[in-house]
C-alpha cells in the first residue's frame, strides 16, 4: 500500500484544471494536500510557485511537492535551481518510476499541455508509490549534491 504523505502542490494558469484533478485524487487517496495556488485563471509566473513548493519540502512541511505548468520544462529548470530539490519532469509512468527509483525526486513536474488528467493521476500514483533504490543511485545523488555545492567531480 502506498504510504500517505503531506504533499504541497502548485501550478500556473495552465495547470489549474490538472491541479484540481490531482488535489481531488490525492485527497481521496488519503494524502494531506496543501494547494499553494494559483487559484484563478489569470496569467501568473511559475518560478515563485516553484520556490514556494520547494520551501514547503525543504522546510519539512511537505514530504513531496508537485508543480504543474504548460509543458513543465521551465518549472523543472526553476525547481532544480534550488539546493536540495530534485525535480523530475515526467510525462509517462516509466519516467515517474525511474524518477523515484533512481533520482529520488522530491518534486514531480507535469505539463498540462502534454498529458491529460488520467495520465497525470497514473504518473503521480507511480511516482509516489515507487521506492528509491539507493546503492549506486545514492552515489550519483551524492555527486549531484557535490555539484550543487560547487565542488569539482573527479
Ligand atoms: O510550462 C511552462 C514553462 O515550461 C509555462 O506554463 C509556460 O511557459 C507559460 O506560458 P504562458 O504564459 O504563455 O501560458
Amino acid at each position: 500500500m502506498m504510504p500517505r504523505m503531506r504533499i504541497a502542490i502548485a501550478g500556473d494558469h495552465n495547470g489549474l484544471l490538472m491541479k484540481a484533478t490531482l488535489v481531488e485524487w490525492l485527497t481521496a487517496d488519503g494524502h494531506q494536500v496543501d494547494d499553494r495556488g494559483t487559484h484563478g485563471a489569470e496569467i501568473v509566473d511559475y518560478p515563485p510557485l516553484c520556490a514556494d513548493v520547494a520551501r514547503q519540502v525543504l522546510g519539512g512541511h511537505a514530504e513531496r511537492g508537485i508543480v504543474i505548468g504548460g509543458t513543465g520544462g521551465g518549472e523543472a529548470i526553476a525547481s532544480n535551481k534550488i539546493r536540495g530539490i530534485r525535480a523530475g519532469l515526467c510525462h509517462s509512468t516509466f519516467l515517474a518510476e525511474i524518477s523515484s527509483a533512481h533520482n529520488n525526486t522530491n518534486v514531480l513536474v507535469l505539463g498540462a499541455k502534454v498529458i491529460g488528467p488520467a495520465e497525470a493521476v497514473a504518473i503521480t500514483s507511480t511516482w509516489l508509490s515507487t521506492p528509491f533504490k539507493g546503492e549506486r543511485h545514492q552515489r550519483r545523488l551524492d555527486q549531484i549534491a557535490a555539484l550543487e555545492r560547487g565542488e569539482p567531480l573527479h
